[in-house]
């Protein structure tokens, strides 16, 4: 796995009212600090990134829906670079995946219906001097397929 990528598998509390699953804890082992929270709603199909972060770390998982997260490592001093992870979080897999600052990421939603991603980043959103840094999401320099890989 890219360096400093973390995953944290999520524990779904079942019982005939419903279900409550906690997402981030300040004593989780990969936590940082809490910078805020938002929810990125996307139709089936949209593909958001690639974007990368210099300052601040991302959580992502999808508390509704499916989604494809591919990570990309282009920190040249790290051990990992060039390496490429991929992640499927949603409904089906409830897990939450800590992207470190210069990691290249993006998400594409995979289900039929909109997803809802949340994100805890470690900084709060400046507008004035958002830490947002982007590549076409079709760039040839990133070896990922954004289709649906059939077998
Ligand atoms: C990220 C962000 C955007 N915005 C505003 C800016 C703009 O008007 C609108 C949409 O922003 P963007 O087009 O940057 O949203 P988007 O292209 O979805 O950007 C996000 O993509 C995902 C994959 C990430 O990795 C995030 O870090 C972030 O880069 O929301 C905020 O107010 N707060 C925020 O924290």
């Amino acid at each position: 796995m890219i360096h400093g990528v973390e995953v944290k598998r999520l524990i779904t509390h079942v019982d005939e009212r419903g279900a409550l699953t906690e997402l981030i804890r300040r004593d989780d082992p990969f936590f940082e600090q809490f910078g805020q929270c938002y929810v990125s709603v996307s139709y089936p199909g949209v593909i958001r990134g690639w974007h990368y972060h210099k300052k601040q770390t991302d959580y992502f998982t999808c508390v509704k829906g499916m989604i494809k997260v591919p990570l990309y490592d282009i920190r040249e001093d790290s051990p990992t670079y060039g390496e490429l992870n991929e992640f499927f979080i949603g409904d089906d897999n409830r897990i939450v995946v800590k992207i470190p600052a210069g990691v290249l990421h993006g998400f594409k939603n995979i289900g039929h219906e909109p997803c809802y991603l949340l994100n805890f980043p470690t900084e709060p959103y400046n507008p004035d001097d958002p830490d947002e840094y982007r590549i076409p999401w079709n760039s040839p320099d990133i070896p990922y397929n954004w289709d649906i890989q059939f077998k």
